[in-house]
C-alpha cells in the first residue's frame, strides 16, 4: 500500500493548553531536525496533530522511525487520506486489507467521526467497509472481539484517513520547552543516560566535561563528544564545555589527605559546575548519579559534594539497578561507546580508599589551606565550548581521517 502521510500524535502536549502552540512549534521543528537529510516530506502541524506529507519515494519506514523516536511524540501511523466520499473510502479500505491479507487472518474496522455531517454514522461505516472487504478480499475474516488486525477509519473534518498500523512513540515533552540545564558528562555509561533523562520531560542541556590531560588521553575526549553527538541524534545541537582539570586534581593530590581526594575532587568539579551553570543561566545541574553504587555516591558522600552549591541537582538515575540503566543505554545507543577503554580523570586519579562518609567539616578545613576559588576561575576561563549535532564526525571518521 502507498502511503501518502504519516500520522503524528502528541503526548502529553494535550495538558499544556496555554502553550500549545509553543509546545507544537517546537515539536515541529525538533522532527525537522530529526529527519535531516531525508527528503521527500512536508511537516503539516496543528494544535491537534501532525501530519507528514510523504512523496512516492520517500522512505516511509525510517521517516516514521525518526519521527517515533523524538520526545513529544505519542505515535505514529502511516496513513491513506482520501476525500469524503464512500467509494473513494471503500477502495482504500481494500488496498489496505490487501497489504494484511493471508489464510487465518482476522480482523476488524473501527471508525471514529468527527465530521458528525458524514452520512454514515461510525456502526454503518464499520459495516459498510467490512462488507467491502469480505467480498473483495479471499482469506480475511472478520472478529470484532479479538482482531488480528484493526483496520482504522477517521472521518475529519478536512478529509478521511485510513491505517492499520500505530507505532508508539517516545512519549515525554518536546526538548526545548522546559528551560535548560547543565549535565556533567564522564565518558561513562550512566550520565549520557541521564541527560536522555532529563530532555525527555522537555528540558535542554549543555554539557560540561571534565578531562586532565596528558593523563586522560585524546580517545577519552573524543569518545565524550561521540556521546554528545548520540544524544544530539533527535534533539538539536548540544554545547559541550571541556573544563582543564589537571592541575586542580595534581593540587587535591597535593594538598588533601589521599582518603579524602575523591570527595574534594568532585566538590571541585561540582563548584565548577555551579558558577558555569549560572554563567550559561542554566537553572540545574543533571549528573548520573545512582544510590550506593560506588564510594563517591552513599548518602554521606552527596551531602559533603552536594554542600558546595544551591542548585537543584537532578539525578534521573538515583534508583535504578546497574542493569536497568544498561538497558537504557542500549535502547538510547550509547552503550558501546561508553563501554570503551579510554580512562575518565576521576578513575585515572581514584585514591585506594576513598572515605564513604566523609566529615564535611574535615573537607572544608583541609580545602581552605589552598587557593582553589582562583583555580576555579582559572579552569572556567579556559573553558573550550564545542558545539555537536548529528552532523559531528565520528571517532570512527575521525580515526579515518588520521
Ligand atoms: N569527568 C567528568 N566530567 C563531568 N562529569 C563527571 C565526570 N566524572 C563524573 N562525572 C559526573 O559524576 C557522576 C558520577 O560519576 P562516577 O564516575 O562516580 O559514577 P558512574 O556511576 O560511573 O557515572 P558515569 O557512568 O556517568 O561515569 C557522573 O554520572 C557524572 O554526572
Amino acid at each position: 500500500m502507498q502511503y501518502d502521510h504519516i500520522l503524528v500524535r502528541y503526548g502529553e502536549l494535550t495538558l499544556k493548553s496555554g502553550n500549545r502552540n509553543t509546545f507544537v512549534n517546537q515539536l515541529k521543528s525538533n522532527i525537522k531536525y530529526a529527519l535531516i537529510p531525508l527528503t521527500g516530506y512536508k511537516v503539516n502541524a496543528n494544535r491537534d496533530r501532525m501530519y507528514v506529507e510523504v512523496t512516492e519515494d520517500a522512505d516511509v519506514e525510517e521517516i516514521m522511525k525518526r519521527i517515533s523516536k523524538v520526545f513529544g511524540v505519542h505515535s505514529v501511523s502511516p496513513v491513506v487520506k482520501v476525500e469524503k466520499d464512500i467509494d473513494q473510502i471503500k477502495s482504500s479500505a481494500v488496498k489496505l486489507a490487501r497489504d494484511i491479507d493471508a489464510p487465518g487472518v482476522t480482523f476488524k474496522v473501527d471508525a471514529k467521526r468527527s465530521d458528525k455531517g458524514f452520512p454514515y454514522d461510525t456502526f454503518a461505516l464499520q459495516q459498510e467497509l467490512g462488507g467491502e472487504i469480505l467480498s473483495n478480499i479471499e482469506h480475511l475474516t472478520v472478529d470484532v472481539k479479538k482482531p488480528g488486525y484493526k483496520l482504522l477509519v477517521e472521518i475529519r473534518s478536512d478529509a478521511a484517513y485510513l491505517y492499520s498500523r500505530v507505532i508508539k512513540g517516545a512519549g515525554g515533552l518536546p526538548v526545548g520547552t522546559g528551560g535548560k540545564t547543565l549535565l556533567m558528562l564522564s565518558g561513562g555509561i550512566d550520565s549520557p543516560v541521564a541527560g536522555i533523562e532529563v530532555m525527555k520531560r522537555g528540558v535542554t542541556i549543555e554539557a560540561i566535561h571534565f578531562h586532565s590531560p596528558p593523563f586522560t588521553s585524546e580517545e577519552a575526549k573524543q569518545k565524550v563528544i561521540d556521546l554528545t553527538r548520540i544524544m544530539a541524534e533527535t534533539t538539536g545541537e548540544i554545547k559541550l564545555h571541556l573544563v582543564p582539570f589537571t592541575d586542580i586534581q595534581k593540587m587535591i593530590h597535593k594538598k588533601m589527605p589521599e582518603n579524602l581526594t575523591m570527595t574534594s575532587t568532585r566538590r571541585m568539579m561540582l563548584k565548577i559546575a555551579d558558577k558555569f551553570a549560572r554563567q550559561i543561566d542554566a537553572k540545574a545541574l543533571v549528573n548520573g548519579e545512582n544510590l550506593g553504587q560506588v564510594a563517591s555516591q552513599t548518602l554521606g558522600s552527596m551531602y559533603a559534594i552536594n554542600a558546595v552549591t544551591n542548585l537543584p541537582i537532578l539525578r534521573p538515575l538515583l534508583t535504578l539497578d546497574k542493569d536497568e540503566i544498561i538497558i537504557k543505554a542500549k535502547e538510547i545507543g550509547t552503550f558501546e561507546t561508553s563501554i570503551q577503554p579510554f580512562e575518565d580523570c576521576c578513575t585515572i586519579f581514584t585514591p585506594k580508599n576513598p572515605k564513604t562518609n566523609p566529615r564535611l567539616d574535615k573537607v572544608e578545613s583541609f580545602e581552605a589551606g589552598t587557593d582553589f576559588d582562583a583555580m576555579i576561575e582559572e579552569a572556567i576561563a579556559n573553558i573550550e565550548t564545542l558545539t555537536i549535532s548529528k552532523h559531528t564526525d565520528t571517532k570512527q571518521e575521525f580515526d579515518e581521517l588520521l
